[in-house]
């Protein structure tokens, strides 16, 4: 069976952010591709790259990707599957440019866009377990367990304090 999720990215260097959807994804049992696809730097591969998300069973893609982030955007224009876009820290604007390019879509091709950084990749992947949770009975109980364990660990936080 094909992974219903991919991970896409614009660069290798992209993947220090991504990997903290990728750990998610796993402790969840959740199978996903991942490439590098440049909307700038490959074009063409990117545009096949969408083009076949659909029939390989796609069910979302988390793309992320810094600076002038085209790459979540073009993903986008390219196939009907949701497309969650994680803006990755930038090296002079810190992904002020690269949330920006993510969140401002105009109006007719929409893409989710999350936090700045590894928190938004881990909530990009989140979102997307829970939109296959709609879906799966069994992982939508390992959701309400992740919650569960986060609240617990919430709640031990006022006893570091004594
Ligand atoms: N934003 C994009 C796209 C794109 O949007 O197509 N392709 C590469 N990049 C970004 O360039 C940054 C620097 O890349 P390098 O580290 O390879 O120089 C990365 O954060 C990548 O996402």
């Amino acid at each position: 069976m094909n992974p219903p999720l991919a991970l896409a990215m614009g660069s290798s260097s992209d993947w220090e952010t991504l990997q903290h959807a990728a750990v998610l994804l796993d402790d969840f049992g959740v199978a996903y591709e991942k490439c590098v696809v440049s909307a700038h730097r490959m074009p063409d591969d990117m545009f096949a790259f969408a083009e076949g998300a659909a029939a390989r069973g796609l069910k979302a893609i988390i793309a992320g990707a810094g600076g002038a982030a085209h790459l979540p955007g073009m993903l986008a224009a390219k196939t009907v599957v949701p497309v969650l876009g994680v803006p990755v820290a930038s090296k002079h604007l810190q992904g002020v440019d690269s949330l920006y390019s993510i969140v401002q879509m105009p109006k007719g091709i929409p893409v989710a866009t999350f936090a700045i950084g590894p928190a938004g990749a881990a909530n990009a992947a989140l979102f997307a377990i829970a939109m296959l949770a709609n879906e799966d009975a069994a992982l939508r109980q390992k959701l309400q367990d992740f919650r569960a364990r986060q609240t617990e660990a919430a709640r031990a936080m006022t006893q570091e304090l004594r």
